[in-house]
Order: C-alpha cells, then sequence, then structure tokens
C-alpha cells in the first residue's frame, strides 16, 4: 500500500539522519531537494530523492505535485486546547482598557475558564476539544502538547488529562500530555498557596501517574503566581513519577525561572517575552528548548520574545501557538511563522526549522516527526502551487495548503 508523490516542486527539511534541533546559525539552513519524489508506506516515509531517481514500481496511489511543495506538518509543541466556552468579554474588556492583570485580578483570567470547566461534563469538554484539534490539524498541525491547568481541583485537573487521553486515543496526530495543576491558586486557596501545592502534589500527582494521564509537567512561574520556589517543589514531585518538565516563564517578568528550568533539565523553558542577558546566557549549551509563542504577544500586545538576539547567541528556538482561550485564542502555526517573521525577524528558513523539527524536540518527538527522514512518520504539508517555501509567511492570513497527510492519509 504505497504512496508516491511525484515532481514536487521542492521537498523541504530533508534530513538523511534523524536529528535532536537545529540551533545559532544552523537554524538558518534548510536543506530540501528541488524536483523531488517521496514515498510513504504504511504511514512511513519510505524513500525520496530526485525525480531521475523516482522508482517505477507499481504504487497504490500517485500524487503529482508539479508546482507544489511538501514539507512535515507543523509541530506545536505548547497548546491549552481543552477548555470550556471562551473569554469573549475579556477580550472587550481589554479592547477597552483594562489589562490582562488586571482582568485576572478581578477574578476572571484563568480562574473565570477554570470555573466553566468544572461546570461542564467531561463529554461536553470532550466535544469542545475535539473540535479544535481537528480545526488544527486542518491547519496543518501533526503532532500537538495539551495542558491541564483549567481544572485546578482534583477532580477537574483528572477530567481535563482524561479528555486529552481520549484524544491521544482517537486521533492519528500525536499528542502529548503535560500536567499544569500550578496553573493559578483556585479561589478556595486564596489564601493557602502551598495548601494548593500540596493538594498538587499528594492528592493529584499520584493519580495522575497512576492513570498515566501525562508526560510533562508545567508550572506558571510568574509573578502573581507560582514563585521559583514554588515551582522546583513542583518540579521535584512531577520527577519523583517520572515527569519531565516543560514550563511558562518570564511571560510577564524574569524572576529565575529558566535558570530553575535549566536546574531541573526541563525540555522546554516556554513564553520568554522577558528575557535579560543572564537569562539567555543559562539556555547555552543546555538541552533545554526556548520556545516563542508570537500569537500570545500579538494578542495581548505584550512584547514578542527576543528571538533575533537568542538566536545570534547560538541558541535553538522553538514557535508554538499557546491556543488557548484566554492570551492566544488561535491554533493557526502558519500565522505563527509569519508573526515570527514579520515581528521577530526571523527568516522562513528559521521560523519553518522553529517550527518542524524544533517544536518536535520540545515534545520529545524528534525521532517520529519534523522532518522528511525514511523512517518518521508520514505527516505532511502539500502546498498549493507557489512559488518558494517563504511565500507561506509572506502571504500572512492567506491559505497555502491544498492538502494534509497524517500517517500517509489524507484528511483534507
Ligand atoms: N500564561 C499562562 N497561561 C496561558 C494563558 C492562560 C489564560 O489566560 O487562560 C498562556 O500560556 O498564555
Ligand atoms: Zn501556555
Amino acid at each position: 500500500m504505497a504512496t508516491l508523490f511525484k515532481n514536487i516542486k521542492e521537498l523541504i527539511q530533508v534530513h538523511e539522519a534523524s536529528i535532536a534541533f537545529v540551533s545559532g546559525k544552523d537554524m538558518n539552513v534548510l536543506p530540501t531537494i528541488k524536483g523531488a519524489f517521496l514515498v510513504v508506506e504504511d504511514g512511513l516515509i519510505t524513500d525520496f530523492g530526485t525525480m531521475e531517481n523516482c522508482p517505477s514500481n507499481d504504487f497504490y496511489e500517485v500524487i503529482d505535485a508539479t508546482g507544489k511543495m511538501i514539507l512535515p506538518a507543523w509541530c506545536d509543541s505548547h497548546t491549552h486546547i481543552v477548555y470550556a466556552g471562551n473569554r469573549e468579554g475579556e477580550f472587550v474588556d481589554r479592547i477597552k482598557g483594562l489589562s490582562y492583570e488586571e482582568i485576572a485580578n478581578n477574578g476572571g483570567g484563568i480562574l473565570n475558564s477554570a470555573k466553566k470547566l468544572q461546570e461542564t461534563s467531561e463529554p461536553d469538554l470532550y466535544d469542545q476539544s475535539k473540535a479544535r484539534l481537528e480545526e488544527v490539524m486542518h491547519l496543518g498541525t501533526g503532532a500537538v502538547e495539551i495542558k491541564s491547568g483549567y481544572g485546578l481541583t482534583l477532580e477537574s485537573e483528572l477530567k481535563m488529562l482524561r479528555v486529552i487521553k481520549c484524544l491521544q486515543e482517537n486521533y492519528p496526530i500525536e499528542v502529548k500530555a503535560t500536567f499544569l495543576g500550578a496553573h493559578a491558586v483556585p479561589a478556595t486557596y486564596k489564601n493557602d498557596k502551598s495548601g494548593y501545592l500540596s493538594l498538587l502534589i499528594d492528592k493529584v500527582l499520584p493519580k495522575v501517574a497512576k492513570e498515566n494521564l501525562a508526560q510533562y509537567i508545567d508550572v506558571f512561574c510568574e509573578t502573581g503566581y507560582f514563585t521559583v520556589a514554588d515551582t522546583e517543589r513542583i518540579l521535584k514531585a512531577g520527577k519523583k513519577y517520572g515527569l519531565t518538565p516543560k514550563i511558562h516563564v518570564n511571560q510577564f517578568t524574569a524572576i529565575g525561572g529558566i535558570q530553575a528550568g535549566v536546574k531541573f533539565n526541563a525540555l522546554s523553558v516556554d513564553h520568554l517575552e522577558i528575557m535579560r542577558d543572564e537569562d539567555i546566557n543559562a539556555l547555552k549549551n543546555t538541552t533545554t528548548m526556548p520556545v516563542a509563542l508570537p500569537s500570545c504577544s500579538y494578542f495581548l500586545s505584550i512584547p514578542y520574545t527576543p528571538v533575533r538576539q537568542m538566536i545570534d547567541a547560538g541558541l535553538p528556538l522553538a514557535l508554538a501557538t499557546d491556543y488557548n482561550p484566554g492570551s492566544a485564542p488561535s491554533g493557526n502555526m502558519n500565522f505563527v511563522i509569519s508573526t515570527a517573521c514579520i515581528k521577530m525577524k526571523m527568516t522562513p528558513e528559521e521560523a519553518i526549522n522553529a517550527a518542524t523539527i524544533n517544536g518536535a524536540y520540545a515534545m520529545g518527538l524528534e525521532n517520529k516527526l519534523g522532518s522528511i527522514t525514511k523512517g518518521k512518520q508520514a505527516n505532511l504539508i502539500l502546498t498549493k502551487p507557489i512559488n518558494s517555501y517563504g511565500f507561506i509567511p509572506y502571504a500572512f492570513g492567506n491559505n497555502q495548503i491544498e492538502s494534509v497527510f497524517i500517517k500517509g492519509k489524507e484528511i483534507i
């Protein structure tokens, strides 16, 4: 049951052997083959090369990609797509002048989403979430990380994680689950943050581990949310259960969250809108992937991650959507790479590397996804006829995707 894609104008992100990630100057290198073929068998990439070497066997299906390009599907390593309802009301409040912080202090923000989620049944939450997952798959996403963190009680955090598990089981794309119980202090623990952390560590974490509901652990390490000491307490507890950290840091203030992440061998540190020199230096020569979330900066009108400075300092970088109801109600990775180029001055090569192989690394999927490599899953984007891959970020807000293939099967 092999499929041949032939006459591909340009096959993008081609690597003979699997690599972990690209960093610094290498981020500006995007290996491609012009005039290419690609063979997919049983959901995996089995062969590729130039058209002169195109095999002539009998294929189950032959797709002529004349004028079109193929690249690995996007790897979105930071989302919160399991949530209930939306926060359109707060959106209008912000248009009228309230800040994200003021809204949160008035009982809105994460606590608003938590209230809605607590009142939503598991089947209803699943239905709302699967619609978002299908939406992002149609936008070219082939792997996604999803966080809990709108439950904030034992029952509701487990409800969120069970919904993520059902998505993992029912959809062909790779889904990774992250336990983010320490996303905000719930109203019931308003004056007892330490008590809430004890609940997470003593009651919730053991259940999460027993039901095998998460692969990663996260904390919102931020002024007014969780301190570095709180963060270390949670990460230490998570490690006991084999959960690797992927944490929210430096969104509004720089308080040492990056250093805590590096100390605990975090797979990624995410947001990074506010970066000091010492924060950039702390990430050098580590295995922790910095992740920027430009849709959040766009939506909240907060600074963009200083990625130019970071890449020029030799760091790697991944891009993700942060799809959530409060700070980024969009799961469009195409918009993310456009915004990264337009607002953060990344080149198209850097942005595509950040949204494919580096995003895969930030989910522990670098051996399965993120590049065109034999043996990797055939999660692919087939573009419409375009002149160059740079046209994808250039023509922001327009759709250059003709089809998306997950494990070799066309989903649109
Ligand atoms: N900053 C923390 N968490 C989310 C937003 C949460 C919300 O506003 O609902 C984020 O990554 O931006
Ligand atoms: Zn987030």
